[in-house]
């Protein structure tokens, strides 16, 4: 398995869905660093199952016990430990498709790669669950950003073919993405966040599930992060956003529609305001040459849909090597999109930390005050 992600502020995640607990051992970690337990709590509730009529049924408090690390209310600089322990698990909803592989979930090629022993309950390491403890490394990783000035946040592009306004690829402020956190629903536009939840109501009632499209921005973020070849910004975050279940895309700045501009448009004039050199378009969404260029990071992911759903499927039963049917009874989130936009933010936070940590080393915090 490969459980481990980072350079200098390196993230492990460990637990599966219906073990004992769920955790992360965060190594680099600058030490003094002060955590705000309340901001990490609010994350975490961003992300926690069970408690809306849009997310499954499983309800997690999600809270976060600190293992090591951690002395007299600061970071020490030695690897923190968080774990999570698991409360509501209900493992007989998948005693009775145990040898049925659900279609596009992990259990065909689970069962492939670990030889049938991998521990197939709620989806075990595979489950959507392990971004739990994501999202509390993504929380000191925020809370050390801010500290900065350096603000990520995102809202819900899309759910199905219903979609929001677009950031301002320009001038996004810090101040939009904070207003977007305490959202149930992250979106631009009042009106097509109420579309969304019909929409996601319906897919439930008609026992189906639908996804979408997060967009994501990191802002006030200085020049000069990232190295080409391998190591540019856009490589490392597409690594830790591909990382995350069920994301099938993911695309910077104009994306996939900069192949329908020409050069003139496409391209993103420099311009000197108030003494500093910025750009008077983001099609680039801040990054050129794997290197980011001072203007906002835009970014967007795609979510599939989720793959349990109730309606009936053909499958395949593993024990007897037959076609088969699956229906399956369970609790699951009738669209992951929303309780997957704090994953997206803390999985970006970790990545430009670790840029940053790279860059100025780990006493980078004092130094820069
Ligand atoms: C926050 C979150 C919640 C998820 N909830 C569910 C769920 O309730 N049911 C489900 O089948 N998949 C859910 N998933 C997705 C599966 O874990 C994922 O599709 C599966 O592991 C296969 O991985 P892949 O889709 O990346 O190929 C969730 C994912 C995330 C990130
Ligand atoms: C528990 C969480 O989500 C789970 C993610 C998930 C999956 O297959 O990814 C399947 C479901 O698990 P269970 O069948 O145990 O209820 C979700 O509830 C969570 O995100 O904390």
């Amino acid at each position: 398995m490969s459980s481990s992600f980072g350079h200098k502020f390196k993230i492990t995640i460990f637990g599966e869905s219906h073990g004992k607990a769920i955790g992360v051992v965060l190594d680099g970690l600058p030490p003094g660093i002060k955590l705000d337990m309340e901001f990490i709590k609010s994350e975490m509730a961003r992300r926690s199952p069970g408690k809306s009529s849009l997310s499954t049924a499983r309800s997690e408090a999600d809270e976060v016990e600190i293992l090591s690390g951690y002395f007299n209310g600061m970071t020490t600089g030695a690897p923190l430990c968080g774990i999570i322990f698991n409360r509501n698990v209900r493992s007989e909803d998948y005693s009775a498709i145990r040898n049925l592989m659900r279609p596009s979930h992990a259990d065909y090629t689970a069962f492939i790669k670990y030889d049938g022993f991998y521990d197939y309950r709620g989806g075990g390491h595979f489950s959507g669950r392990i971004t739990a403890p994501l999202v509390f490394a993504g929380a000191i990783a925020k809370q050390i950003l801010s500290t900065q000035n350096i603000a990520v946040g995102s809202h819900i592009k899309s759910i199905h073919n219903i979609e929001d306004k677009s950031f301002d690829y320009v001038n996004l402020k810090a101040e939009t993405l904070e207003s977007l956190r305490y959202l149930a629903l992250p979106v631009l536009d009042k009106d097509a966040g109420e579309k969304m939840e019909k929409c996601i109501l319906n897919a439930k009632e008609e026992k189906d599930s639908v996804g979408g499209v997060i967009e994501a921005a990191v802002v006030n973020l200085e020049a000069g992060l990232g190295s080409p070849f391998f190591d540019s910004v856009e490589s490392r975050l597409a690594h830790i956003l591909f990382s995350i279940p069920a994301v099938k895309g993911v695309e910077f700045g104009a994306g996939f529609d900069i192949t329908k501009m020409r050069g003139f448009k496409a391209n993103d004039e420099f311009v000197i305001e108030n003494g500093k050199i910025r750009t008077s378009t983001n099609n680039s969404g801040g990054i050129a040459g794997g290197i980011t260029n001072g203007m906002p990071i835009i970014f967007r992911v795609a979510v599939k849909p989720t793959p349990s759903i109730s309606l009936p499927q053909k499958t395949v039963d593993i024990s007897k090597f037959e076609e088969s049917s699956i229906c399956i009874k369970g609790r699951h989130d009738p669209c992951i999109v929303p309780r997957a936009v704090p994953v997206v933010e803390a999985a970006a936070s970790v990545v430009i930390l670790d840029f940053l940590l790279e860059r100025y080393g780990e006493k980078w915090i004092q130094w820069k005050n």
